[in-house]
């Protein structure tokens, strides 16, 4: 089992003419870690993972591995390897033929070849399917021949590009289990990009948010989801209520925010900007749908939000209400289901509540496109 091999990225530009796709990236990757480049389409993910694995040389900065610098060193002599979407196991050859090939370019003999293809089959859980054909395996099994396959060659950093994404919804949620597993099990680095939120949440040990070839986080899944930097990383990552507003009042790590509709709503900074935000900035404010709940009749204050109920939804797990709220923007709560009943409110005002430490405000900016 190795130790793992760390990446940093050092002030990485890459510029394609006057066209900035990734724009001064720093980024220090555990040995070991499974860590997951997340943002949406053309955001630069890509782009990074090329300038990684030696397809692509930076514009200005360095990229390292295992602290040496890759300036000047091709694909080939980097001790990477990169799996992609479009696997191309190659179909007329057997499963462990497939898996070592790169043994066989090097001269291994085939006793050689198969007690190492035994030994990957065994970590992907695909013992003894070692002479079949990639069309007798399924979709999920033939993914995890090429991840045997590219860990064959015994690479320090395993590189992914959106592997999952030709797989159907239930096979994609399977594997997202099994590739963690096997990373878990080879103990080597993985660089994983995705634009699927769900993947990088339940995959990463740690995870960096992008936006327009600019990195807005770096941080563990949980602290993304719960404590968000930028407005970016709050509407891009899970659901979210924003409100809008100007700081009021600065009250140590909270502030009061004055909205138009909703009045003054009281908020946590997220950890990121304490300190930095101050009366008569413009901010905004988020909750996740199910931070808010219903508040009884009759509530004031500034952890309450109103509110016109526009429709309502059973999703079985839970039971969500759309209602209109600040500048008309939709506002969601989701009340779990604990088989209690549920009392229509549509075309109704409610008043709805939160506490302060389940709302974070961050600086005014750009959001995710819905
Ligand atoms: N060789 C190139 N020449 C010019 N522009 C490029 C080149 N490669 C990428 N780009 C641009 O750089 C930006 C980032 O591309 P990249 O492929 O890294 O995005 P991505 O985040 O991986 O997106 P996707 O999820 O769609 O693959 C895009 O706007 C793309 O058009």
């Amino acid at each position: 089992m190795s130790a793992g091999v760390g990446v940093d990225l050092e002030n990485l530009w890459i510029r394609f003419g006057d066209f900035v796709a990734v724009r001064d990236a720093n980024v220090h990757i555990k040995g070991g870690d499974f860590f997951s480049f997340l943002g949406p389409s053309g955001c630069g993910k890509t782009t990074i993972l090329r300038a990684v694995s030696g397809f692509l040389e930076p514009s200005e900065g360095n990229v390292l591995i295992g602290g040496n610098n890759m300036k000047g060193i091709g694909p080939n002599k980097r001790p990477t390897a990169l799996i992609f979407q479009n696997l191309a196991l190659f179909p007329l050859m057997k499963v462990w033929e497939n898996i070592t090939f790169s043994m066989e370019i090097k001269g291994a003999s085939a006793g050689e070849r198969r007690k190492r293809a035994d030994e990957l089959l065994e970590m992907i859980a695909l013992p003894d399917q070692g002479d079949k054909l990639p069309s007798e395996l399924s979709g999920g099994q033939r993914q995890r021949v090429a991840i045997a396959r590219a860990l064959c060659a015994e690479p320090d950093v395993l590189l992914l590009d959106e592997p999952l994404s030709a797989l159907d919804l239930k096979l994609r949620q399977h594997m997202r289990t099994e590739l963690r597993e096997i990373q878990k099990r080879v103990g080597i680095t993985f660089i994983y990009i995705t634009h699927d939120q769900g993947e990088a949440l339940t995959m990463s040990d740690d995870i960096a948010v992008m936006r327009a070839g600019v990195i807005d986080q770096i941080a563990d899944g949980k602290t993304i989801y719960n404590d968000p930097a930028t407005a970016f990383a709050a509407s891009f990552v899970g659901e979210n209520n924003v409100f809008r507003g100007k700081v009021a009042k600065v009250m140590g790590n909270e502030v009061m925010i004055s909205t138009n509709r909703s009045g003054d709503l009281v908020s946590r900074v997220s950890t990121a900007n304490q300190g930095k935000l101050n009366v008569g900035d413009d901010a905004m404010m988020f909750i996740r749908p199910e931070a808010l709940a219903l508040a009884p009749d009759g509530a004031s204050g500034d952890h309450f939000v109103t509110a016109t109920v526009t429709h309502e939804e059973f999703e079985g797990n839970v039971f969500n209400i759309f209602t209109e709220g600040d500048g008309g923007k939709e506002i969601k709560v989701s009340l779990p289901n604990l088989g209690q009943s549920f009392e229509s409110h549509t075309g109704q005002p409610i008043t709805l509540e939160y506490d302060s430490n389940n709302a974070v405000a961050v600086p005014a900016g750009e959001l995710a496109a819905e």
